[in-house]
């Protein structure tokens, strides 16, 4: 069975294995030893309770029951941009007008902007491609929501996401190649893997800070703004599901959208709600229905996907979910239906 726990320091050679199939724009998964085992340090320092919110980042592995590997990762961090400035591109409008000339244009125009300062962020969503099946997407996306529910003193009132942007096999990004490019020597790879060993913002720094005319930029870097990338669309489906929307902020880099929203508004935080471990073997014949089950432990997390009935003030698991999740007959979880009503 799979199941979600906070990452631990034996896990750094499957996060590298991960890191070295994810491939260009996954910023925050880079192929740097170094980097991933401070990662993990930070989180266990931030499940642990030992570091200040602006340091927080939770780090969350899912494991193959059967073999112990890591199949995926996904995190939280608590609030960005708090000790270094957080930068997007705000897709803004400037309107140059004379009543009197009869002249009236209006222009597309990216403003540089902080405004997700202190937001939390969903970030780092990886699944091996071998374990792209099952609903393991889902599980790995949304048992974070179970989290943030369950915690939400560490979080902030916003959540965001950056979703990767365009890019081609080789990494080449069209919108760095008509912005970015002219401020550097070098490629987006180049610049993203910067970003997530935390040179983001002296990259930023170097970046256009006045606003940039969009209908001035080139027109296949014009085309990509706010586009995901192919590989991206199911994490940005998944959280668009759950009520996350895009308001125009892009990554300054390759222009990849940020979604964003009121955290007490996700679905699953709102509908989640707190049930009774009860245990059957096997679970009853019934109307089963699939069930993101989490426990209420912070370093001890885990989370499962059950398929059972439909829990009231009881959810009914069979022993092995109950292990997964380290519970035991009566013991405290959460629980919420994988997706929402209408597409149940
Ligand atoms: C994102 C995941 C983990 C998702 O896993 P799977 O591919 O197995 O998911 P899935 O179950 O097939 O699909 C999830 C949901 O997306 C829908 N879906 C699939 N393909 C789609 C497409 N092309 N367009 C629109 N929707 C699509 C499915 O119908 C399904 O909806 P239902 O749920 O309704 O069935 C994986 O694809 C992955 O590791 N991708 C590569 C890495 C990546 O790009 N990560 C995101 C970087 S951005 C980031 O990290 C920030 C965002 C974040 O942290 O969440
Ligand atoms: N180049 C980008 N737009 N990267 C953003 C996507 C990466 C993702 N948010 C992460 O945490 O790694």
């Amino acid at each position: 069975m799979m199941f979600i726990r906070p990452v631990a320091h034996k896990d750094l050679d499957g996060l590298m294995n991960l890191a070295r199939s994810a491939g260009v724009g996954l910023t925050s998964l880079p192929v740097n030893e170094e980097r991933l085992s401070r990662r993990i340090a930070r989180s266990v320092l931030s499940f642990a309770g030992e570091l200040d919110k602006a340091d927080q980042g939770y780090v969350f592995v899912m494991e193959d029951g059967a073999t112990g590997a890591i199949a995926g990762i996904c995190a939280l961090e608590a609030a960005v941009g708090l000790k270094e400035p957080w930068y997007n591109y705000r897709v803004g409008t400037i309107v140059h007008a004379s009543e009197e000339l009869g002249v009236y244009s209006r222009h597309d125009t990216l403003f540089l902007s902080n405004d997700h300062t202190g937001y939390s962020e969903l970030c780092t969503l990886f699944l091996h491609p071998d374990y792209r099946a099952n609903r393991n997407g889902g599980l790995l996306s949304k048992s974070r929501f179970l989290f943030l529910a369950q915690f939400p003193q560490l979080f902030g009132k916003l959540v965001v996401a950056e979703m990767r942007g365009v890019s081609d096999e080789a990494g080449r990004s069209p919108f760095w190649e008509g912005l970015g490019r002219h401020f550097f020597s070098i490629d987006f790879a180049h610049a993203d893997y910067l970003t997530g060993v935390g040179q983001k913002a002296f990259v930023a720094e170097l970046m256009p800070k006045h606003p940039v005319y969009i209908d001035f930029l080139p027109p296949e870097a014009q085309a990509v703004i706010g586009q995901t990338h192919e590989n991206t669309r199911p994490a940005v489906a998944m959280l668009e599901s759950e009520g996350f929307r895009y308001e125009g902020y892009v990554d300054i880099f390759d222009a990849g959208p940020t979604v964003q929203t009121y955290t007490s508004e996700i679905r699953a935080v709102k509908e989640s709600s707190v049930a009774a471990a009860r245990l059957a073997d096997p679970l009853p014949e019934g109307d089963k229905n699939f069930y993101l089950v989490s426990n209420d432990s912070l370093a001890g997390f885990r989370a499962i996907l059950a398929e059972t009935l439909a829990p009231t003030h009881e959810i009914l698991l069979t022993p092995e979910q109950a292990q997964a999740l380290n519970v035991e007959e009566g013991g405290h979880l959460r629980c919420v239906a994988l997706y929402p009503k209408e597409n149940a």
